[in-house]
């Protein structure tokens, strides 16, 4: 099969190394020339774990391509996916503009038969504008009875990957949903999955419209719970519980299930924030008010600072001359990605409360350098971080955070304070090791 992938980010070069991997012929274009210049040079541009291998495999392989110009990627392939970013508006609702450039440069330019996939995250009529947009530059090339005027379907194929997960979340999909009303782009699409669902996982074929409400669906379930476990840690903390046992005994009944209970400083990334978002505008917009995502986002707002409060009780509300150390800058463990990451909302009130923060991330710091600079200083591992620090902040659950060499944690920070935003230590723990611990859900050890 000829494949373009349009958009080159997480999701779109996942994709499209994936879909090279099951033996397609794929061309990847994006607009950013120093990213096309890297991916053309065998550099991946982003982390994602498992995601290079893959990537120089199919490369040499001759079966993945890169380019700037979307004619050049666009011309051989019949199907075309959109990997484009769909951020937030001003008012909260998805912005389109990306998708809809695109289907009109599409309409500039296709010749022949074309399935124009939309793998962004899109709101609920999104296939409809795309078909209509690209039309109507047809219009201007084409009668509407011309002979010549190429036939296209638009598809909606949300994509559920996971960032850090992402190589096996496509390669191995607990269900692939495509949306189409079109028989022909369905018999694509079908075999273009085929080789991804071998283990009997479905493809779920529905019309557009589900398919587009299904993907917001699906994250705000997630963003839900997540949300949900955050506010049974908050009441933990109040009445003597701990959060992880309530968490063990609620998600061993099958019907809530283990998976995403797992409390902290709120859920952030490039998908959550802006999805739940996206789907109670658009809620509002069909004149529905989901009153539940709005206690969601204000919960989770709330959520993503809570450590500074508790910062703040220990150390008196100016953090002047105070010296923070971080572990962890990502939104999670296993990528670089930053987007709306607690840590940055963190690093702000910390900040601006007086505080100096010296932080350590494995993969992320290049990003935050860009994003905030020397508003913060970033050290060289770990342990550097602590050098006199008065306490340590954990805002990411990477693995070489979790079993950490505690004694020499003990003797660089100059008072033993660690606050946890992701419960990564037990209570006895660091009560036998002689920490002040505060994590989320669970009683602070006083080491009094
Ligand atoms: N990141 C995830 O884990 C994830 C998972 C599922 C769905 N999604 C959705 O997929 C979409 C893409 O997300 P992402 O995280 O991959 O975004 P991203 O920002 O990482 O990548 C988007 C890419 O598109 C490129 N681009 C912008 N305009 C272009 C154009 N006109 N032509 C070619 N390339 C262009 C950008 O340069 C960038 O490389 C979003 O709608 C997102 O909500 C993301
Ligand atoms: O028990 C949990 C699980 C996650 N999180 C947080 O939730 C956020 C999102 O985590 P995760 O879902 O693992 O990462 P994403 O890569 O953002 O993936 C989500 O968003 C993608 C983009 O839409 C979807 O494709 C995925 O299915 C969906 O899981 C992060 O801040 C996590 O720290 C928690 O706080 N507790």
């Amino acid at each position: 099969m000829n494949i373009a992938v349009v958009g080159t980010g997480y999701v779109g070069l996942v994709t499209g190394t994936c879909l090279a991997e099951s033996g397609a012929n794929v061309i990847c274009v994006d607009i950013d020339e120093e990213k096309v210049a890297k991916m053309k040079s065998g550099i991946v541009p982003i982390y994602e774990p498992h995601l290079d291998v893959l990537f120089e495999r199919n490369i040499k392989a001759g079966r993945l391509h890169f380019t700037t110009d979307l004619k050049e990627a666009v011309e051989p392939a019949e199907l075309i996916f959109l990997a484009l970013p769909t951020p937030p508006g001003e008012d909260g609702s998805a912005d389109l503009s990306y998708v809809l450039q695109v289907a009109k440069d599409l309409g500039g330019m296709i010749e022949d038969y074309k399935v124009v996939i939309d793998k962004s995250t899109v709101p609920v009529g999104t296939a409809d504008k795309v078909h209509e947009t690209l039309a109507n530059e047809l219009d201007k090339r084409f009668d509407r009875d011309d002979q010549n005027r190429p036939e296209f379907d638009v598809v909606s194929n949300p994509e559920f990957l996971r960032e850090g997960f992402a190589v096996d979340d496509f390669m191995k999909p607990d269900r692939v949903v495509v949306g189409t009303s079109s028989d022909r782009a369905r018999k694509l699409m079908d075999e273009l999955y085929k080789p991804f669902v071998r283990q009997g996982n479905p493809v779920i074929f529905m019309d557009e419209k589900s398919a587009e409400l299904t993907k917001y669906a699906a994250n705000a379930f997630l963003a839900t719970k997540i949300t949900f476990m955050n506010e049974v840690a908050n009441v933990c903390e109040r009445v003597g519980a701990n959060v992880d046992k309530v968490r063990i005994g609620i998600g061993s009944d099958e019907r809530i299930g283990k998976r995403f209970l797992f409390p902290g400083i709120g859920y952030g990334g490039s998908c959550f924030p802006k999805d739940v978002q996206a789907l109670a505008k658009s809620s509002k917009e069909a004149d529905y008010d989901f009153r539940i995502l709005d206690a969601v986002m204000d919960i989770n707002q709330t959520q993503k600072t809570a450590l500074v409060p508790r910062i703040k009780k220990y150390f008196g509300d100016s953090l002047k001359g105070k010296k923070l150390a971080m572990w962890g800058l990502a939104f999670k463990p296993d990528t670089d990605d930053i987007r709306e990451a607690p840590s940055l909302y963190i690093i702000d009130e910390l900040t601006k409360a007086g505080a100096e923060v010296i932080a350590y991330d494995p993969e992320a710091m290049d990003n935050v350098r860009g994003q905030i600079g020397d508003k913060i200083h970033y050290a060289n591992d770990q342990y550097e971080a602590l050098n006199d620090a008065d306490a340590l902040v954990i805002c990411t659950e990477w693995q070489i955070f979790r079993s950490p060499d505690f004694t020499a944690i003990k003797n660089k920070l100059k008072e033993p304070v660690i606050f946890d935003g992701r419960n990564l230590y037990s209570l006895d723990s660091m009560e036998e090791k002689g920490f002040y611990y505060t994590s989320i859900g669970r009683q602070t050890v006083t080491n009094k």
